[in-house]
């Protein structure tokens, strides 16, 4: 009879706990389940927001004692890879081109062109944005913006999709020297007013100049400048930068990292702004004071990028002339000078 009880009492419990663990299977299915780990110990650290101190801007470059960085420095055949400064200088087999268009094309930027022509430089319009067309930043959205005196002479060029075109009337004046000069503080109204809500990236190029091989997101950066084709192999003394204290894009003779063209400079927009209203302000400061720096504009471009460093600097592939001859140091040249009859152009 204790027996049969003992049976039955035993049945009884695995029947209850049966039961209860199908309870427990069936409730835990409609329990909110959670996926972190238990042994996480502050899940909350996901949706810290945190009060980071700033971005500090670099305070300009004042130090002048330091060896003169040379592009042909180890051998003739291989250019510097580095700034003293710690700048990539761009040139053919220093980057993977396939790799950088995957990376930035998904950013869908857009990337803005200055270019003048005025009196007879309107001639070289059609062949600037024709070749601009086949190699400039292909694949992105690109905005160029012409600045002319005489807009019914801008030829109409066929522009590929995400491709724009602005024409700025500007004064024309009349000496050459004030027309190159000027372009600093055109560009700087030109980003105030419009360009800054348009572009991402602007670079600010010589119109009298043609592509011959592809340039692309490998020259953008925050503050980009290109070396000139006549200097690069040459040392600082013989830069031909303004040597007149009285200018204000005055350089000593033991300043100066590398020789800059003023046919090629650019970077991000807001630093393109800040860069060419600091070289307007200086020329107004000259202009004041009844001077004018050696090679206009491009005196004052080279003062300002001594103090402030340009964030990655172009290899004169990206500034070329096509008078000289290419050296081999030279793997290819994306942008040239045309040959041109400057006594003409400029009369
Ligand atoms: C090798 C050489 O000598 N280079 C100097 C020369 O460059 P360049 O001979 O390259 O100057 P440039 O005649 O191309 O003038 C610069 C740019 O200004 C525009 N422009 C100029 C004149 C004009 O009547 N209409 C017009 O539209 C145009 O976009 C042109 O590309 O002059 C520059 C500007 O001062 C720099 O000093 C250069 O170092
Ligand atoms: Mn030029």
């Amino acid at each position: 009879m204790s027996r049969r009880r003992l049976v039955l009492s035993l049945g009884l419990i695995v029947l209850a706990s049966t039961g209860l663990w199908a309870l427990w299977v069936y409730i835990e299915n409609w329990l909110p389940v959670s996926h972190v780990p238990y042994y996480l110990p502050c899940p909350e650290i996901f949706n810290m927001k945190l009060q980071y101190k700033g971005e500090k801007p670099l305070p300009p470059v004042t130090q002048a004692q330091y060896p003169q960085p040379r592009l042909t420095q180890h051998r003739p055949t291989e250019l510097l890879t580095l700034t003293p400064w710690l700048a990539p200088i761009v040139s053919e087999g220093t980057f993977d081109p396939e790799l950088l268009q995957h990376i930035y094309q998904p950013l869908n930027l857009s990337i803005g062109v200055t270019v003048f022509a005025v009196g007879k430089y309107t001639r070289f319009v059609q062949h600037f944005l024709e070749s601009a067309e086949e190699f400039f930043m292909r694949g992105f959205q690109v905005h160029y913006y012409v600045f002319t005196h005489n807009p019914a002479a801008i030829p109409r060029v066929l522009l590929g999709p995400r491709r724009l075109l602005d024409i700025i009337p500007i004064h024309g004046y009349t000496h050459w020297e004030e027309i190159s000069m000027r372009r600093m503080e055109a560009i700087s109204r030109h980003i105030a007013k419009k360009a800054h809500q348009e572009v991402d990236y602007l670079f600010c190029l010589d119109v009298d100049m043609v592509f011959h091989n592809p340039w692309g997101p490998e020259t953008l950066g925050d503050l980009v400048a290109a070396i000139h084709p006549g200097y690069f192999t040459v040392s600082r003394r013989q830069f031909p930068y303004e040597r007149r204290q009285i200018s204000t894009a005055f350089v000593a003779e033991n300043e100066g990292d590398f020789y800059y063209g003023g046919a090629v400079f650019g970077g991000r927009v807001a630093n393109v702004y800040e860069f060419t209203r600091g070289c307007h302000m200086a020329i107004l400061a000259d202009k004041a004071n009844g001077i004018m720096a050696a090679w206009q504009e491009e005196s004052h471009l080279n003062r300002r990028l001594i103090t402030h460093k340009p964030s990655k600097v172009l290899s004169p592939e990206y500034l070329w002339d096509d008078r000289k001859p290419v050296p081999s140091s030279l793997k290819l040249i994306r942008f040239s000078t045309l040959l041109k009859d400057t006594n003409w152009l400029r009369s």
